[in-house]
């Protein structure tokens, strides 16, 4: 069926028959004003990627290259709300999470997913922000881990968000093995841990499907600008499983969406600048 279709120059997909293949994506997370991470960075890759993009927003974040200024979680009502609206009348072929906040939220969003049968969700276990500042509280830890792990179809978190989870210290390639066969124990479906946080010049990504292991090998970009790389990683995951890709097909999109974007820095800001989600094109 793929191959029978074609792709429209204004960005949605038809098929043989004329009709629209308008593929959606949902993104639970924080609203990052400074438009870098977060549910801006998502909804800009959703649409990059030719999926239309959709928002439930659990906090709002003041935030710009420089920082973070402050956090303003939604109540627990006005997320519920949001994810039925969407439920209801546009349901999602794929969903990620990124700022979840609080236990409370947590617990909504995981029931949520649960009470509308959603199962392509990619989880983005944010914790803390470049800069530092908490986008999880420390007691909502053991809730993403009991409610949220079970669900994640696919869970990408960065070295130190599997340090947490695992609580393993993780040093060496095979620290980061014998984590993601734990994630996978939790009852994760596919384990993607991002290399960004290594050291050296070279960047490796791997995935973990339950009995093997791939890794995607990256040229480190020498830049500040980094803001929002994790979001927007997942959100192209996100994007290409709505479509109804692999995960391998997703990874690989993602991996060089996420180099493309590095690599074309906007340098806006005054501290460390967003991704470009221009630049990457199918
Ligand atoms: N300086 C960089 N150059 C190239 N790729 C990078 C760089 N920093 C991060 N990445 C890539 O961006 C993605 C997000 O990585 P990471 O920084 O580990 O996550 P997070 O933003 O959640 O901390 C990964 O695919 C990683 O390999
Ligand atoms: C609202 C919001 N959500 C998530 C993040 C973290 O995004 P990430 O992609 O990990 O990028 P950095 O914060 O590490 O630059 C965020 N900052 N804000």
């Amino acid at each position: 069926m793929a191959q029978m279709m074609f792709k429209k120059q204004s960005g949605y997909i038809i098929n043989i028959w004329g009709e629209s293949m308008v593929y959606k994506a949902l993104t639970i997370a924080g609203s990052d004003s400074g438009g870098g991470a977060g549910i801006q960075a998502d909804v800009k890759t959703f649409h990059q990627l030719h999926v239309f993009g959709m928002s439930a927003i659990t906090a709002v974040t003041a935030q710009n290259t420089l920082g973070v200024q402050g956090v303003y979680p939604l109540p627990v009502e006005a997320v519920e709300k949001q994810i039925d609206s969407i439920a209801t009348d546009l349901p999602p072929d794929a969903i990620k999470t990124g700022m979840l906040f609080s236990e409370e939220i947590i617990e909504c969003v995981a029931y949520k997913m649960k009470q509308h049968r959603w199962t392509r969700v990619v989880v983005d276990p944010v914790m803390i922000a470049k800069g530092g500042s908490p986008l999880l509280k420390q007691e909502a830890v053991e809730a993403l881990q009991r409610h949220m792990l079970p669900l994640a179809y696919v869970l990408t978190p960065n070295i130190p968000e599997a340090e947490v989870l695992t609580n393993m210290q993780i040093d060496t390639l095979e620290h980061r093995k014998e984590a993601a066969k734990k994630l996978h124990d939790m009852g994760v479906r596919y384990v993607v841990m991002k290399g960004g946080h290594g050291e050296g010049n070279e960047l490796v990504d791997l995935l973990y499907d339950g009995e093997q292991f791939y890794e995607w090998k990256s040229k480190r970009v020498h830049t500040k600008h980094t803001h929002g790389t994790g979001c927007t990683f997942a959100a192209a995951i996100t994007a290409q499983l709505a479509k109804g890709k692999t995960i391998y097909e997703a990874v690989d999109v993602a991996k060089r969406f996420i180099q493309a974007a590095i690599e074309q820095t906007l340098q806006i800001g005054g501290g460390h600048g967003p991704t470009n989600h221009w630049a990457f094109h199918e």
